[in-house]
């Protein structure tokens, strides 16, 4: 199953975006970076970084659309997500945001602070399972 065709910034390190198994897609971890490089949800005051992590998560979810549509496949084919947070501060935020794409019928969920993501300006991460569309 390639995932080619999907509209994303390339992988950041040697992985795909995808891997089937077992009738699932398991997509390699997602962040908000654009195709340009940038991250979204990221600005600057006086040098000092401002994180929207609401911002991030919407620009995470079109990314994972986007690489689930390249095998035909959507949102709602999601049955497990984990989310890395680098500050459970943003839980509430990422919590509200999370609530206008899932809900108790959506995939099962876990949610787990970490210290750090692959770059500095990533504070949240999303790593999905989704079912094989038929
Ligand atoms: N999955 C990894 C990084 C993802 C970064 C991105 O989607 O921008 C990794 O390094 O394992």
């Amino acid at each position: 199953m390639s995932t080619a065709a999907a509209d994303r910034p390339k992988p950041l390190a040697n992985y795909p975006f995808l891997r089937e198994a077992g009738g699932l897609l398991f997509l390699s971890g997602v962040s908000a970076r654009q195709k340009d490089g940038t991250i979204a949800g990221v600005s600057r005051q006086a040098g000092e970084a401002i994180y929207d992590v609401a911002e991030q998560f919407r620009a995470i979810v079109t990314n994972i659309t986007e690489t689930l549509r390249a095998v035909d496949g959507r949102l709602s084919d999601l049955v497990d997500v984990t989310i890395f947070l680098t500050d459970m501060a943003y839980y509430p935020a990422m919590n509200c945001e999370y609530n206008k794409w899932f809900g108790p019928d959506g995939p099962a969920r876990t949610t787990v602070g970490v210290r750090q993501l692959p770059h500095p300006d990533m504070v949240v991460e999303l790593k999905v399972v989704a079912r094989r569309p038929d």
